[in-house]
């Protein structure tokens, strides 16, 4: 059953997406067109459609209030609206319904804002946030993932990450930041399917050039011995991204930074807001709950 037939995309004031570009046309009431390009599911009917409420097909939607937010929609008022913040909280009132005390486990590559995302997500949904390379310093004891790579070596910090990830898992109620490398294990997967599985795609080229910014000596694995940071971040994320490209593709739910951009007319993806990236989570993990209504584990 198709799940988008149920639930309205939530459209966006720019100014809540952009970092740099939300400047003075952006805080105007979009144009028209600019609306269209706004629409965060971009599927052939999110033309207009969008706008319209959609009944649920019967049996479909058994618990989840999907659809509050269409009144406000229609009456453009979130169109007009400048809080992102506001967004945010009324999205997430209406997923945490959907979650029914689900976890939230975010994963991608290192520097692509699960941390970031993550802290933003379980504050609005009054989740707790755990970042699971913090859980791992705490449990073996040491300052840094860099250290613990260094003194214990990464099959150790595996270890303690795929344990971390175990006990993590039977705790509802939690948005989980996990370790960018966690996906590849996979008996992690078992504990990470515990909830929802969030993937944060954002193109190679981005996070190379957020790491190299602040450098790479806190990521053990793309600290190499010679080249520029920015090379250095895009040859290491290039190689390891190749060997997980298919096991992020499997998590429930993807969120595209570039699509999401795109959308938003934001020329740069590093441009895209945290709570834009929170906000478009909460759309994709509605619309993936609703297609799996029966796959309740904290009933
Ligand atoms: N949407 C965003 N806009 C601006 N800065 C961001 C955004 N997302 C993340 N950042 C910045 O990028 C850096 C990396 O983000 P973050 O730590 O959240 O990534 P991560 O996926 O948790 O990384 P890791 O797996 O290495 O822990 C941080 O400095 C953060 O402030
Ligand atoms: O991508 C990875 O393999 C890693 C990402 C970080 O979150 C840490 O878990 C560690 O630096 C390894």
């Amino acid at each position: 059953m198709e799940a988008a037939a149920c639930g309205p995309a939530l459209q966006f004031p720019p100014h809540v997406w952009s970092n740099r570009n939300g400047g003075k046309q952006r805080n105007n009431l979009p144009s028209r067109r600019s609306n269209l390009r706004l629409v965060t599911v971009r599927d052939s009917r999110r033309k207009l459609g969008f706008l319209r409420q959609r009944k649920p097909p019967v049996g479909l939607l058994p618990t989840c209030e999907c659809s509050q937010v269409v009144p406000a929609l229609e009456a453009g008022y979130l169109r007009a609206s400048s809080n992102g913040n506001w967004l945010l909280k009324t999205k997430a009132q209406e997923v945490s319904s959907c979650l029914d005390g689900r976890s939230i486990f975010l994963v991608g590559m290192m520097g692509s804002g699960k941390t970031t995302v993550g802290k933003i997500l379980s504050e609005a949904l009054g989740y707790t946030f755990v970042d699971s390379d913090k859980y791992v310093e705490q449990a073996i004891g040491q300052d840094s993932v860099t250290q613990i790579f260094k003194q214990r070596g990464e099959c150790i910090f595996r270890d303690y990450e795929s344990d971390a990830l175990r006990k993590l898992s039977f705790m509802p109620q939690q948005v989980v930041a996990t370790g960018g490398g966690a996906v590849v294990r996979p008996i992690n997967w078992k504990y990470i399917r515990q909830g929802v599985s969030v993937f944060l795609n954002v193109p190679l080229d981005a996070l190379a050039r957020r790491i190299a910014a602040v450098g790479t000596d806190s990521r053990p694995l793309l600290h190499f011995e010679s080249g520029d940071p920015y090379t250095q971040a895009f040859v290491g994320l290039f190689t390891l991204s190749k060997k997980r490209a298919e096991s992020y593709a499997s998590a429930d739910v993807t969120v595209s930074i570039l699509d999401l951009a795109a959308n938003l007319g934001v020329e740069d993806v590093l441009d895209v807001t945290p709570t834009a990236i929170a906000i478009e989570a909460l759309v994709q993990i509605e619309k993936f709950l609703q297609g799996n209504v029966s796959r309740r584990l904290f009933p």
